[in-house]
């Protein structure tokens, strides 16, 4: 199976055929999170298969040099200035080089590595992720913002530059993996599955007034604040239709969702003849990183076997859109096209910061979402942003226009 470029899948410069002959130079962007530490886990049970060249967070200081000693990081990289002579600190005398502040970021991605890891959360990520794929590095996609941003210019820089992108995103790592039991024009159908969230069999009244506290409760996965919420509110599948959408090159009607609480089935591929094709996998996010980090080839993954008599039984039931109206808002995002997604995904950034600071109710993220939406129509903000700077400035245009909302009560934050 090939790596993926614009479109779909295309031929790339790594090779099933080819070993891998010395160790690979790799980058993590978002060390210090979820995905990055996972990522430095099984780096760490492989030393000999890997050498950190670029290791990056925002403001986590000393959870940066630590990762950075570790690692046996060239250079380490803090996105916040003012955590800068802590970090300097922290690595004196290692030999780790360090920087801060945005360029140092961008200049951290277009270190030579030849895999980079993107999992910085948000669409903060864009610009930094742009800067490995410029330069035509293997890219393993967890930050699904870039595509939900800026997918059809993201995916035209990687074809340009011949950057291979693997996805990270669990379900899209699972269609990945089962596009490659056929060719992609006798793919009928691509199915996403959701756990569901914490709130999957609460009323709608209740899910209504459901807590930050109950929210970052996720019944399966441990995982970053931001994803997590997004779970709860199945905006995270939404924001995954339009990831699935740009990364495969899938029209909107060729992907579906499913709800499967036990989490095992990730994603599933329906080709023409009937026969479909799933990815099962313990909830572990090493699973799909250990993926892309060898990928081609595989490693020994340090996760504990699928037991599925265990489990006894596999669920799977369809979303509903009353109950959880982010979903809709993302597949009608996704339809619109343009800057639509930019938007949506602007306004529930802003809307779960302020969720999650007891500002406004969880029923309030979807509203303030559909709300920014309307107004940034009504605005005329919606076209295909065709640069990067043009999607960036939809994108702060949105989280304006979702502040003001909320200032001028025009959404109900309670
Ligand atoms: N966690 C998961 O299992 C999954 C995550 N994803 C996606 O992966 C991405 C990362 O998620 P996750 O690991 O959960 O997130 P976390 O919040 O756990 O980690 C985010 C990382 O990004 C860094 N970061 C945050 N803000 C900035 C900024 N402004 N500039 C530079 N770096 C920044 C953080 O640094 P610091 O520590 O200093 O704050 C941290 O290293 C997201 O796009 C998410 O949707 C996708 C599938 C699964
Ligand atoms: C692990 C992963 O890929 C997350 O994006 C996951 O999908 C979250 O779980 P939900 O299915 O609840 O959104
Ligand atoms: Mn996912």
């Amino acid at each position: 199976m090939s790596a993926i470029s614009a479109g779909g899948l295309a031929a790339t410069r790594l090779s099933a055929s080819q070993p891998q002959a010395k160790a690979r130079s790799v980058s993590i962007l978002g060390a210090t999170g979820s995905i990055g530490s996972s990522t430095v886990d099984l780096i760490k049970r492989s030393p000999d298969r890997f050498r950190v060249e670029a290791v990056t967070a925002n403001s986590n200081a000393a959870a940066l040099a630590m990762v950075a000693r570790e690692l046996g990081a060239r250079v380490a990289v803090l996105a916040d200035e003012s955590g800068y002579a802590e970090l300097k600190a922290a690595l004196a005398g290692s030999g780790i080089e360090t920087a801060a502040g945005e360029a140092g970021l961008i200049e951290a991605a277009q270190r030579p590595a030849d895999w980079v890891m993107a999992a910085i959360a948000g669409a903060v990520g864009l610009k930094p992720t742009l800067a490995a794929i410029e330069r035509g590095a293997t890219v393993a996609l967890a930050n699904k913002e870039c595509l939900v941003c800026a997918g059809s210019l993201f995916m035209r820089r990687a074809k340009a530059s011949g950057a291979a992108v693997l996805p990270v995103d669990s379900e899209h790592n699972a269609v990945f993996q089962a596009l490659g039991a056929g060719r992609r024009e006798d793919v009928s159908r691509v199915i996403l599955t959701a756990s569901g969230g914490p709130f999957r069999t609460w009323t709608l009244d209740a899910i209504k007034a459901a807590t930050p506290e109950q929210a970052l409760k996720h019944p399966n996965w441990s995982m970053g604040p931001k994803v997590t919420i997004d779970s709860a509110t199945l905006m995270n599948k939404g924001l995954e239709l339009i990831e699935a959408h740009h990364l495969f090159g899938l029209a909107p009607d060729e992907i579906e969702v499913l709800v499967h609480p036990q989490s095992v089935v990730h994603g599933l591929v329906e080709f023409r003849d009937g026969s479909v094709v799933a990815q099962l996998g313990p909830a572990d996010m090493r699973v799909p990183i250990a993926h892309c980090l060898a990928y081609p080839e595989r490693l020994d993954g340090p996760v504990p076997r699928l037991d599925l008599a265990a489990l006894r039984e596999l669920t799977f039931e369809n979303p509903d859109l009353t109950r959880f109206p982010a979903l809709g808002l993302a597949r009608q995002a996704m339809i619109a096209g343009g800057a639509a997604p930019t938007v949506l995904n602007a306004a529930d950034e802003v809307a779960v910061a302020e969720f999650m600071a007891g500002r406004l109710s969880f029923a309030g993220i979807a509203a303030l979402v559909e709300a920014t939406l309307e107004a940034a129509g009504k605005r005329g903000l919606l076209a295909e942003p065709l640069s990067v700077e043009a999607a960036l400035a939809v994108d702060h245009t949105a989280r304006g226009l979702a502040r003001e909302l909320l200032l001028n009560n025009a959404v109900k934050a309670f």
